[in-house]
């Protein structure tokens, strides 16, 4: 009977719901049409420079360069374009001057991470140290997690280092060179992942999980990353669809799940549950790990837990991305390559067996060290967009008046192409920061390039640990082995999602003589 009556009553339901939509639909249309309208010719940002299509719409940055993995490249092209300041969104700006910095990014100015980091909580309601958009609650993760990274804990934890750098450049010589004669080609954007998340593993939990021993990638970690990257990181820009994502309900479709074998699901199961163990022993590992010292803050499980999978990711791809991005500009230039293994041979003795070369011996060679900002300076590789959100009441910024609530950003590649750095910004030249004779040049050169370590209350925790890492997997790469690209006119395909999602960069070794 109910089923009759339906059928009866639907075709004028049909009529109803035709009508609706065509009385809807031109209005939704003439409403879209005004907002528009508003956004490109009467908005307090109309004046801004910037492509005219990102005046009215996202289309332009979240399609045109975020979803095709060229964040970096488009933001750099459109400075070039529009200059230091550049409207990149009906409610976004971006700028390139350094001397922003302190204003945006500095203490107790009030700019607070914008609903861009959303994405990357780990849950709704729990944002880890990288996404906590609160100052306040921010202020409260970054206390309890700050010992564990202090310069002090990293150099005690150096010999963890030095064995992983060992076993890796014994891998690479079993693997890749026999008698001194280069067999078979590396892969060497695996290859440098390789020791950054076992280095990562082993400072923070106490074990490597393993890439190095197994010369894999270890349970798919580093492609399943890879994999869900792009999709991740393009919907965080759509800031309302992350809303409907992160809903409970649609969460068990997006998130991988921790009962998977392998990739990400599995790498969140792996802390979760060295994290639940550690908690259930008082925190007490087999030596002071970070994860002991997580515990000794007063960290709570659930908080332990976000984040130290949070070290996982932010702590492997940016650092491998330094090390391959110098070593392809090191082997691209026959001078500076020269230069540097003649630094290394003369200040680094090789004993036997082999020691892996300490730290401080490795930041006082000054061509090592030159190389390395130099690598960081060309190739960033926390290639994200570090937006902030202009707090109440505006500001001026490069002689723009800015709205509340107004999203802002420094993005660190066209920073670190700042003229402060010289006339030949896009060349790799480590002897820029050796020539620079005034000292007050110099000293803005450093301030400027530390910004790739982001500033302020966000100021990267690790970068101590990723300069232990750079410098001596550099220094003893060069120092053991011949280097050359396999294919110099593309050396690696390369996309960029924030991170650097980089393959097949082939290299050819074979060991130093001697
Ligand atoms: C060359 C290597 C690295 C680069 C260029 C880099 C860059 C950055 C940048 C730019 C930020 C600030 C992001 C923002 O404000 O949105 C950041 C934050 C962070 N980084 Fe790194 N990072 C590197 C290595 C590491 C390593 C090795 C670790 C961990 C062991 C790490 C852990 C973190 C954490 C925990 C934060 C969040 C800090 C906070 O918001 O309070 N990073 N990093």
């Amino acid at each position: 009977m109910p089923s009759l009556l339906l059928m009866s009553l639907a075709p004028s339901l049909k009529t109803l719901v035709v009508l609706e939509f065509t009385q809807v639909l031109p209005l939704a249309l003439l409403a879209l049409v005004a907002s528009c309208a508003y956004s490109r010719y009467a908005s307090p940002l109309k004046n801004v420079p910037g492509p005219a299509l990102a005046s009215f719409s996202r289309i332009w940055l979240n399609v045109g360069l975020v979803a095709r993995g060229n964040l970096h490249g488009g933001i750099m092209d459109a400075h070039r374009k529009y200059g230091p300041v550049v409207r990149v969104g009906p409610n976004k700006v971006y700028f390139s001057d350094p001397a922003l910095i302190p204003e945006i990014y500095g203490v107790g100015t009030g700019y607070r991470k914008s609903d861009l980091y959303m994405m990357s909580d780990p849950e709704p309601g729990h944002g880890s140290t990288f996404s906590e958009r609160s100052a306040e609650k921010h202020a409260v993760l970054r206390r309890r997690v700050g010992p564990a990274y202090s310069n002090s804990s990293v150099l005690q934890m150096e010999s963890y280092v030095d064995a992983l750098v060992s076993a890796w450049i014994s891998a690479l010589s079993s693997e890749f060179t026999v008698a001194k004669t280069s067999l078979k080609s590396c892969d060497f954007a695996s290859w440098s992942q390789f020791l950054t998340y076992d280095v990562i593993s082993e400072l923070a939990f106490g074990k490597a999980f393993g890439f190095i021993a197994t010369r894999s990638d270890y349970k798919q970690y580093i492609a399943s990353f890879q994999q869900a990257l792009p999709m991740i990181v393009t919907m965080s820009y759509f800031e309302e669809l992350v809303k409907f994502m992160t809903l409970g309900w649609v969460r068990k479709f997006t998130t991988p799940s921790i009962k998977d074998e392998t990739g990400y699901g599995n790498l969140t199961k792996t802390a979760t549950d060295l994290v639940r163990e550690r908690w259930a022993k008082g925190g007490v590992g087999e030596r002071r790990d970070m994860l002991q010292r997580f515990y000794e803050e007063g960290m709570t499980e659930k908080e332990a837990m976000i984040d130290s999978t949070l070290i996982l990711v932010a702590g492997s791809d940016s650092t491998a991305t330094t090390i391959r991005a110098a070593v392809m500009f090191i082997c691209s230039d026959p001078s500076v390559y020269r230069t540097l293994k003649s630094e290394l041979a003369a200040n680094i003795p090789r004993t036997s067996p082999p020691s892996v070369v300490s730290f401080s011996v490795a930041r006082s060679l000054p061509y090592l060290s030159a190389c390395i900002k130099e690598a960081l300076r060309l190739f960033p590789p926390g290639a994200g967009a570090m937006e902030r959100v202009v707090p109440v009441g505006g500001a001026t910024l490069s002689g723009y008046f800015i709205p509340e609530n107004t999203v802002v950003c420094l993005h660190p590649w066209p920073v670190c192409r700042d003229k402060v750095f010289g006339e030949d910004v896009d060349s790799f030249r480590p002897e820029r920061w050796l020539e620079e004779k005034d000292e007050k040049r110099l000293v803005k050169m450093e301030k400027t390039l530390d910004f790739v370590f982001g500033a302020g209350p966000h100021y990267c925790l690790g970068r101590q640990i990723a300069y232990l890492e750079l410098y001596k997997s550099i220094a003893e790469l060069f120092l053991t082995f011949d280097i050359g690209l396999s294919n110099p006119m593309r050396p690696w395909k390369s996309r960029e999602y924030g991170f650097f999602l980089q393959r097949d960069m082939m290299v050819k070794i074979k060991k130093v003589d001697g």
